[in-house]
Parts: structure tokens; sequence; C-alpha cells
């Protein structure tokens, strides 16, 4: 169904075969793009005449409430583990939950821009109520504009990632630029702390968080990625590996087409927010 001449909505069921999810698609001289409403999770975006951005995986599940394994799901209000408490589903709420379109425009250079906000209401999973606005912008470029309020009477502590999963030919030949000289928490071997020399490669499973990482890096694969950011002061980088793979039910053998570099604000550059406080934070993808 068209909304606009550069925007309609259409389903998982249409688009993929698997009922469940309603879809935005965006269609200009600039690039094609799928968002979920549910996550806001941007699924699929392709600049005109450049390679596809992200990874969707061929097995994901488009099962409401399920995540959707692929494209940016935002992980917020925390990020991984919930660190007070592990029975809490990983990264957050946002990812699961339906999101409404706010508003839709097209800029006078032909970018389309999308708002998505959320509000959470605040319980038992997130005690502080939060409303977020994410805006995602559509040229030859892929932009996030993300704002968190607290709108909880007291202060908060909120950690969060948009967690890209980029489409590259071989994993194993990926080479991750701009984390250089950074100190991480090695997840694999229990949040060792570790300092990167060089690049980032992925021979079998990685799962590093850099805080304190630079606003800049370049994944180098055939048409290379760029992601510039501000205000993420932490990088996730993460690929499971064959092994593990193995076990995710929608990876599998596909672990070696996509690499994750995240980005966000967690682990030690969390967001503490006061009652009413906003804090902002923006992404800029390219390829
Ligand atoms: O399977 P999920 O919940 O989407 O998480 C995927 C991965 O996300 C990464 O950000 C984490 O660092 C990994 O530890 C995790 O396995």
């Amino acid at each position: 169904m068209a909304v606009h001449d550069y925007l309609s909505r259409t389903d998982s069921g249409t688009l993929y075969g698997k009922p469940g999810l309603d879809l935005l698609v965006v269609e200009t001289g600039l690039c094609r793009a799928v968002i979920s409403l549910q996550g806001a999770q941007v699924l699929e975006f392709t600049a005109t005449g450049r390679a596809p951005l992200l990874w969707l995986s061929p097995v994901t599940s488009f099962e409401p409430g399920a995540a959707v394994r692929g494209g940016v799901p935002l992980c917020l209000p925390w990020f991984g583990e919930n660190r007070k408490d592990p029975s809490k589903p990983k990264h957050g709420l946002v990812r699961t939950q339906l999101w409404e379109l706010a508003g839709s425009d097209v800029r006078a250079d032909g970018v389309v821009e999308l708002e998505l906000r959320f509000q959470h209401p605040g319980d038992a999973l997130f005690a502080a109520s939060f409303d977020c606005a994410l805006k995602i912008g559509l040229g030859d470029s892929l932009t996030f504009d993300l704002a968190l309020t607290n709108t909880a009477e007291s202060a908060a502590e909120y950690s969060w990632a948009l967690h890209s999963y980029f489409a590259v030919d071989d994993v194993n030949a990926v080479e991750v630029d701009g984390l250089d000289g950074g100190e991480f928490l090695d997840k694999t071997r229990g949040f060792a702390r570790d300092r990167l020399e060089g690049v980032q490669t992925f021979a079998g499973e990685v799962d590093r968080v850099f805080e304190q990482a630079g606003a800049r890096q370049v994944i180098h694969t055939p048409n290379p990625i760029v992601a510039e950011s501000d205000n993420c002061h932490t990088v996730i980088t993460w690929n499971p590996g064959a092994e593990l793979a193995a076990t995710i039910g929608d990876i599998g053998a596909h672990y070696r087409g996509f690499v994750c570099v995240e980005h966000g604000n967690a682990f030690a550059d969390s967001w503490q927010l006061e009652a009413g406080e906003t804090a902002n934070a923006r992404l800029k993808l390219s390829r």
C-alpha cells in the first residue's frame, strides 16, 4: 500500500514469504530500504548502484515478539546480558516491540527521513519509563539519529547499541580499521581486558567491547563500508565463527556472510540520565 510515492507499507509475508511483521519500503532514486515497525529495525539498505549494506539472515523468523536476525536492530535499554538479572531478555526490550511511525518526509536533496517512536511505561522488565525517537535518514548513506529521554521521576542507567549486521563476501577476509590501539573487553575470555594492535580480523569467534572507541571505522571487504558516529563511544565487534554459529538456528552456515560492528554506549560508556534528561547520538553508514 503506497503512503507516498517514496514510501509504501507491506509485510514480511509479501516480501519474504514469512508472515508476521509489518514493514515499510522506501524506494527513491538514491536508495531502496526495508524497515520493520517491530524494533524500528532497518532490514535492508542499498544505495543506488552500490552493494547491499546489510545482511539479513535467509532463515530468520518474522514472528512478532521474536528478534529478527540481521539488519540493524536497536538494543536498548540494556546491551547484552542484563547484568543485574541475567534471566531478562538479552539486548533489552525495544527490538521486539512495535514502534510507531511518527513522521516521514523527503528533503530537497532527495533523502527520505522517517521518524519512529517508542514509549516505555516502566515495568518489571525495566523500572524507569523512557521515550525513544529514532530518525532514520535514507539517501546515498543510511543515518540514525537517536534521542532517548528518561521520563521517570528519578535517574536511571541506559546502555544501548545499533547492532549492525554488515553484508560481506567472507568474514574470514574482513579487516576493521579504526580500532587500532584500543582496549577491549573480550567476552570469549570472561570479559578479560586486552588491547588490539592493528586491524580487527575474524578468524573464529570474535566478541569484543571497545570502550571509548574512535568515531570512524572502515570495514575492508570488496566495496568497503564506512561507519561514522557522534556520541557513540562503544564499538562492539562480533561474529560467532563456524562452531558457535552451528548452534544458532538463524545463522548456521551463513555466518561467513556478515560481520557485526555495533555502535552505542554500553559498559563504562553507559548513559546515566537524570529525570527528564535527553541524550542524543548519531550514526552514519555508507558503502
Ligand atoms: O543473539 P542475540 O541476542 O541477537 O545476540 C547476538 C550477539 O550480539 C553481540 O552484540 C554480543 O556481543 C554477542 O555476545 C551476542 O551473541
